[in-house]
């Protein structure tokens, strides 16, 4: 199986270094515009396949997308990242432009794969990815919701101090610092309400941290994170290529679900070799439910900017 991932930077590759390392696919192309960059970095982690003992093959490219002919999964991470102090809507005017001629190009050598969008602002650019490509909406993924929820399991078992891999958790709605809603309510650690163990205030201080998880950390590295968003998109593209029909929040376009229409917004999503093979319908509180409402609200207005940013 083979994955492309467009971006080389610190997303891109350490996505390509998971999915190696892992063995999740056969061969990886990573591209990127600056010359010799995917290169240098495909040969920086083939070098690895001894001492980490991995077959994958790894290979780089300068904007040359025939190398990416035939991919199974092409991966967009290209774009720019945001700096301290910035939000990711922010990104909205050099990212667009970036992400749909990455789509065209990408679809001329590999006209039947699965798109995993994670440039930001992200739940905008999977929206723009399928207006532009047209292309069937199980084959357009968002990633967010899969970095969001880990780290929402991962600020759980702080407060709880218990492992990370003990504790159930979702983040749906938009991936933005305000449009995220963490699942408080259906969150458990081994299958109880973690409510048994934490009162609202710190449930609602760790809600409120996992909203601005991706802000904090570019807050502490002066650009934003790599390591969890590389490692979330490499989960990702595992439960598609090995059709494992995860369950796992994606942005992806929705008809009626949730009761929003013709917008890209997180929600529980079974994952597999045909990308979105089903949108999970969870029971949602009246409370969940307004706070869908209001975040589908901002993402739409942010589509709404994509006329004036591609006009
Ligand atoms: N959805 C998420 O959960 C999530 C998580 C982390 C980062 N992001 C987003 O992912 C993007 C990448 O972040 P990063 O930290 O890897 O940034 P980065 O600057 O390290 O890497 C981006 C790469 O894209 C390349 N690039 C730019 N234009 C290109 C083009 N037209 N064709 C091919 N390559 C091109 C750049 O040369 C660069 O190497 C940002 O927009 C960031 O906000 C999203
Ligand atoms: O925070 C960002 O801007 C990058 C990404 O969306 C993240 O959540 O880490």
């Amino acid at each position: 199986m083979k994955v492309t991932i467009v971006g080389a930077g610190n997303v891109g590759a350490t996505c390509a270094d998971v999915i190696s390392y892992r063995g999740i696919a056969s061969e990886v192309v990573l591209l990127d515009i600056k010359e010799g960059f995917a290169e240098g970095k495909a040969m920086d982690i083939m070098q690895c396949a001894t001492t980490t003992g991995f077959n994958t093959r790894v290979s780089g490219s300068t904007n040359d997308y025939s190398k990416t002919a035939n991919s199974n999964v092409v991966v967009i991470t290209s774009g720019i990242p945001r700096k301290p102090g910035m939000t990711r809507e922010e990104l909205i005017g050099i990212n667009a432009g970036i992400v749909k001629s990455v789509a065209d190009n990408v679809l001329k050598y590999s006209p039947d794969a699965i798109i995993v969008v994670v440039s930001n602002p992200m739940d905008t650019m999977a929206y723009l990815t399928l207006k532009a490509t047209g292309l069937p909406k199980n084959r357009i993924i968002g990633m967010g919701g899969a970095l969001d929820s880990s780290r929402f399991k991962y600020y759980l078992s702080q407060a709880l101090n218990k492992p990370s891999n003990d504790v159930q958790g979702m983040v749906i709605g938009g991936h933005g610092d305000t449009t995220m809603i963490p699942l408080t309510r259906i969150a458990s650690y081994n299958g109880s309400p973690v409510s048994d163990f934490l009162s609202q205030e710190v449930l609602d201080k760790v809600a409120a941290d996992t909203m601005v998880g991706g802000a904090t950390l570019t807050g502490l590295l002066g650009t934003s994170a790599w390591y969890a968003p590389g490692a979330s998109v490499a989960y990702l593209v595992d439960s598609i290529l090995n059709d494992q029909r995860k369950m796992i929040a994606c942005s992806v376009y929705l008809e009626g679900e949730y009761g929003q229409s013709d917008i890209c917004m997180g929600v529980p999503c079974i994952i597999g070799k045909n990308g979105i093979e089903e949108i999970v319908d969870i029971n949602l509180d009246e409370k969940e439910k307004g706070l869908f409402a209001k975040s589908a609200d901002a993402v739409r207005s942010m589509n709404d900017a994509l006329k004036s940013v591609l006009a």
